[in-house]
């Protein structure tokens, strides 16, 4: 330590000639469990590596055949963390939303009071574990001593998990992170955002209309952001034999937090009262809140 209380670099120390900058802590990355910091920064990601191994590395195109097989099982182990941390979270709606807006915001005041009302209802929180809409609703859960959860994924340019995450977990892989959102949660409420967002939003309605996940509600919150998209879904998708009408109902648009979370509930007890009601025919007791039930951070 100097005398104001800041430490000094031991390869330097206090006095030497050729000291270097001190690096800046708030400029890092993690690569699964490891972190990166300065130099190492400008490694890729393990997406961009998996992706575009030739642009990364340079790579002739038959070395995929080597290197692929191998990366299945870091694929797999990252599969085997997130089921393993997550199954035991109980009921839990994601919050998707841009990475951009300002704590000052509108969807920011909006996203924490979804967090708050989703707590006080009962759910775990999962976001993306990013700033912006994400912190806003991991703050909502947090304000409410709700569970709040963090799915992160490595990027180039980081910039950590927000600080109101009990639980976070950071991918490397979008599609490994992306499978435990749906998995793990009961719904998506889904703020304005950007190209992040839309992907969420427009993978979730392809999972619900080809029936992979059943009775899985996806609201849209920020009525006026939203308008315009909802026509163009109107106008053009079920004008042109895109999609079926009935896909309309595939999507809630409320600016009421309270409402988003019943829409929620609502759907939530409703499938719940369907497998109640399957499982009785198939003369089991079998209850799917105690499935879910988790010990939750
Ligand atoms: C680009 C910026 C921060 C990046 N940090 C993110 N951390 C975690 N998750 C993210 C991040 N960026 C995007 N996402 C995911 O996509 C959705 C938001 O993307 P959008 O393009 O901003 O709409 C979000 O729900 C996340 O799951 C800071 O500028």
């Amino acid at each position: 330590m100097t005398s104001n209380g800041s430490e000094t670099s031991p390869s330097t120390g206090s006095g030497a000639s050729r000291e270097s900058p001190r690096p800046d802590r708030n400029k890092f990355r993690h690569k699964g469990p490891i972190i990166l910091r300065g130099r190492e920064l400008q490694r890729s990601t393990s997406d961009q590596r998996f992706l575009e191994p030739e642009v990364v590395a340079g790579r002739a195109p038959g070395d995929f055949t080597r290197t692929d097989p191998w990366r299945v099982l870091r694929i797999q182990s990252e599969f085997v963390d997130g089921f393993d941390t997550l199954a035991r979270l109980g009921p839990a709606i994601s919050v998707f939303g841009s990475a951009r807006i300002q704590e000052s915001s509108a969807e920011y005041a909006m996203a924490r009071e979804v967090g708050q009302e989703l707590g006080k209802a009962g759910y775990t929180v999962i976001t993306g574990g990013g700033p912006g809409v994400m912190e806003a609703a991991n703050r909502g859960a947090h304000d409410v001593q709700a569970s709040s959860v963090g799915l992160g994924i490595e990027l180039p340019h980081e910039q950590g998990m927000n600080p109101y995450i009990d639980l976070g977990i950071n991918f490397r892989y979008f599609f490994v992170r992306k499978t435990m959102f749906a998995k793990y949660s009961q719904g998506f409420i889904v703020l304005p955002g950007g190209f992040g967002t839309m992907d969420e939003l427009f993978e979730s309605l392809t999972l619900v209309q080809t029936g992979k996940m059943t009775r899985f509600p996806v609201v849209l919150m920020g009525g006026k952001f939203w308008a315009p998209l909802v026509d163009w879904i109107k106008d053009s998708l079920v004008r042109e034999g895109m999609i079926s009408p009935e896909d309309l109902d595939l999507l809630y648009v409320t600016d009421s937090p309270s409402e988003a979370v019943t829409v929620m509930r609502e759907a939530h007890e409703r499938r719940n009262e369907e497998l109640r009601a399957k499982a009785r025919r198939a003369g089991s007791d079998f209850d799917p809140e105690e499935f879910l039930e988790g010990d939750a951070p």
